[in-house]
């Protein structure tokens, strides 16, 4: 388990501190190599996919252990205060850089709790570098925390999260999708291959 807190002093809600019984996160052996880019793993997502015009359009990168890096762009689009990023589309960047992470353990899981920490203001144009890791599992939870850095991986931070994702199976999302979106996404070849890389027990 990282010892690092990188929110500081403060740890957050209880809900985000693992149990003393959580386990160390484990790499799946069929990871994405570090290095490695994930990919979208849905063409309509706002964070990752490419059919969105506004959306964030976030690279993630597999790194070592049950880590991630990430990218993106504050675009116009994103604006909350003139020429500065929406809070909550930051937040959006951190809740798709932690759901990346899924694909390191090979499990689904949906974000439970998410808590940000925003530390400097972040203008449009600017690239926001992401890194993220699971720092505990335990049963169905799985315990993470992500940072974003202006420019690059030794820039200023800008933000920080912890957060609480809760395993599901695939059924999360048949049972509670719009029968629209679910029906494409179940007759597209490509999507249920980007679903199977996410399931160890499909
Ligand atoms: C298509 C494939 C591609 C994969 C697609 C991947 C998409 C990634 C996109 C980025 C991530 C997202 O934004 S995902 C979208 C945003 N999130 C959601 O929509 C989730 C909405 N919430 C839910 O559906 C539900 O509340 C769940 C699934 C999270 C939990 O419901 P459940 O399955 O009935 O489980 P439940 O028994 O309640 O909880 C299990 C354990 O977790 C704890 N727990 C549950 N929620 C919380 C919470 N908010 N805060 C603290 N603790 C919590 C419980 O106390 C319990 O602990 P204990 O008693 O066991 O100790």
């Amino acid at each position: 388990m990282s010892t690092e807190n990188p929110r500081g002093p403060s740890p957050g809600h209880p809900a985000l501190i693992p149990p003393a019984d959580a386990l160390r996160p484990v790499r799946h052996p069929d990871a994405p190599a570090p290095g490695e880019l994930l990919g979208t793993h849905y063409d309509h997502c706002f964070g990752c996919g490419g059919a969105q015009p506004h959306g964030l359009h976030l690279q993630a990168r597999a790194g070592d252990g049950v880590s991630i890096t990430a990218e993106f762009t504050v675009q116009a689009a994103h604006q909350g205060a003139p020429g500065l990023a929406h809070g909550g589309v930051l937040t959006s960047a951190l809740d798709e850089t932690l759901g990346s992470l899924n694909w390191l353990l090979r499990t689904i899981a949906v974000t439970g709790r998410l808590e940000t920490d925003f530390v400097r203001p972040v203008p449009v144009d600017t690239q926001l570098f992401l890194q993220a890791e699971v720092t505990a599992v335990a049963g169905r939870k799985i315990y993470s925390t992500a940072v974003g850095r202006i420019g690059g991986p030794a820039g200023p931070v800008a933000v920080r999260a912890n957060a609480l994702f809760i395993e599901v199976k695939v059924d999360h999302f048949i049972d509670n999708g719009r029968q629209v979106e679910i029906q494409a996404a179940m007759a597209d070849p490509d999507q249920i291959r980007r679903v199977r890389a996410f399931e160890v027990n499909p």
